[in-house]
């Protein structure tokens, strides 16, 4: 593999033989001894110290240090001395310095000599790990995992002090290629996806999202309020034999469960409607719409229903909330959702959500919860991670685009409460982040405004030769090795103007509405 050999030419010496024991010890010479020696940083340092002291113990022995001297001629005298030994290392120096200037001397030479030695270990070490870039022949080779893990490590390794480390025949985007060759053949990604993960992250970053991303997250409920309160449920849970936890200080309605003795999706409180089975990142949206007693909401794309039931819950089942879907299959475990958590202020609604602002609007406020590449959630469905090419994300892009401007479209920007969107996916590709919130900004009035969420990452303002919005840092990204749950992003608009942007479309930027990978 790539690691240089470092074979030492020593052979362990097993112990004395009967003969030899016999003899006597040979003699070596002490400082040829001392040289041959491999020697550890402090061994080196003490013998650096043994030897200043001996050099010192000469300097003293040859040259006994003379009492000051008062008159003038040997002052004189002195002074010649000096001019001869310029370099300053004659025993004649130590014999007219102070003791103070003397202890300066030696404290700087120390110096010296400790930044020679360290230098001299970096450079030992920097050379016994240099990663010696694989030959065309090696590469062909099949390699086990094992290994290409430890080459993945190297070449993180050397990108991250490149000048230092490189392989002067090798370029930046050689080891780049080769990073992102062994990373699809350890971590079992398409070229395309880790293509686009790697210019998401920093090579100081990469392994560990993906690390993050293969680690199931920890299963989470979230507590129905129309029916129950968390300490009452968690008690009856515990009850029941189940190890759990609140989730974090951000909800007060999610539990975490660490292990239970019945199945969670059959316990009676799960059936009675106390709770459901939800991701951390799924109360996320919800939190950032933050729903009212007495709106008109609508979900855009509810099935199976998990985000819409905690809207209905936050509206504490006033006002009227529209969940919608474009896949009638799905829409069946909204109603048996619903049925069972008793949702009672809903009606559940089957179009295509690009149609929605012809058949109602005024909405006060709207949730699109995107249909997406699911990027975000391979621990759950790691097929997302050799299905996914740039085909599908462009085809996402376009359909996120429509159901955005959708989405605003149904909500009614004199809404007294409202006049919110929020937009979220369970992609952290920007293509279907930033990149459609962009667009939406451009194409409609609207603003982003702070998602209230007080934690996840800023979304991007910048991605490769792109530019978004410097508003684009209000909405929020999630990342698993980061948060410990899914990967997900929110957006957070607020809508000035019912009246359609026509004009808006035509002087802004039109470069970006083109494809989404281009
Ligand atoms: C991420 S899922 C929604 C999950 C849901 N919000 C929840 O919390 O349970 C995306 C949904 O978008 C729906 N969808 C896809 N295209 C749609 C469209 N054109 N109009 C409305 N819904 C659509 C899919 O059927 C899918 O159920």
């Amino acid at each position: 593999m790539g690691r240089k050999a470092k074979f030492n030419d020593e052979v362990a010496v097993s112990g004395p033989g009967r003969k030899a024991r016999k003899q006597k010890d040979p003699v070596f010479q002490k400082d040829q001894t001392d040289n041959e020696k491999t020697l550890s940083h402090r061994q080196k340092k003490r013998a650096v110290k043994r030897n200043i002291k001996k050099l010192e113990g000469k300097k003293n022995k040859e040259t006994p240090v003379k009492k000051p001297r008062i008159s003038k001629d040997e002052i004189e005298s002195d002074d010649s001395d000096k001019n001869e030994d310029s370099d300053g290392s004659d025993n004649s120096e130590s014999s007219t310095e102070l003791p103070i200037e003397r202890q300066n001397r030696q404290l700087k030479q120390k110096k010296n000599e400790d930044k020679i030695l360290e230098e001299a270990e970096t450079k030992e070490m920097v050379e016994q790990c240099v990663f010696e870039f694989p030959s065309e022949e090696e590469l062909k080779e099949p390699t086990n995992l094992k290994d290409i893990q430890s080459r993945i490590h190297d070449v993180i390794m050397v990108l991250n002090d490149f000048k230092k480390l490189r392989d002067v025949n090798k370029s930046r985007g050689d080891y780049l290629e080769l990073l992102t060759t062994d990373l699809c053949a350890y971590y079992n990604y398409n070229r395309f996806l880790m293509s686009t993960l790697m210019q998401i992250f920093p090579v100081s970053e990469i392994q560990e999202y993906l690390d993050g991303s293969e680690t199931q997250r920890p299963m989470t409920i979230r507590v129905n309020t129309l029916k129950t309160k968390r300490r009452d449920l968690a008690q009856s849970l515990i009850n029941r034999g189940v190890n759990l936890d609140p989730i974090g200080k951000w909800t007060k309605i999610g539990l975490v469960i660490y292990s239970s003795q019945v199945p969670m999706g059959a316990t009676p409180e799960y059936l009675a409607g106390q709770y459901i089975l939800q991701g951390a990142s799924s109360f996320l949206p919800v939190m950032a719409l933050d729903p009212k007693e007495n709106e008109r909401i609508l979900d855009m794309a509810a099935a199976p229903g998990g985000k819409a039931s905690h809207i209905a819950a936050a509206m504490k089942n006033t006002g009227i909330l529209f969940a919608n879907d474009v896949n009638q299959e799905r829409l069946k475990a909204v109603i048996g959702n619903f049925h069972r958590l008793g949702i009672v202020n809903s009606v559940i609604c089957n179009h295509d959500g690009r149609k929605m602002p012809s058949i109602m609007k005024g909405f006060d406020r709207v949730l699109l919860d995107a249909p997406c590449t699911g990027t975000g959630v391979v621990a759950k469905d790691p097929s997302v991670k050799t299905n996914k090419d740039e085909i599908d994300v462009q085809r996402c892009c376009t359909l996120q685009r429509e159901l955005l401007l959708a989405a605003i479209d149904c909500v009614n920007a004199r809404s007294e409460s409202g006049g919110i969107i929020v937009y979220s996916t369970c992609s952290v590709l920007p293509e279907e982040n930033e990149w459609v919130v962009d667009y939406a900004l451009r194409k409609r009035d609207v603003k982003l405004i702070p998602t209230g969420l007080d934690f996840g990452e800023e979304g991007f303002t910048n991605y490769r030769h792109h530019r978004f919005h410097p508003s684009l840092k209000l909405t929020r990204r999630f990342y698993p090795h980061v948060h410990n749950m899914d990967g997900f992003f929110v957006a957070k608009f607020k809508k000035f103007s019912n009246i359609p942007q026509i004009t808006k479309a035509i002087d802004d930027n039109e470069e970006n509405d083109n494809n989404c990978d281009e």
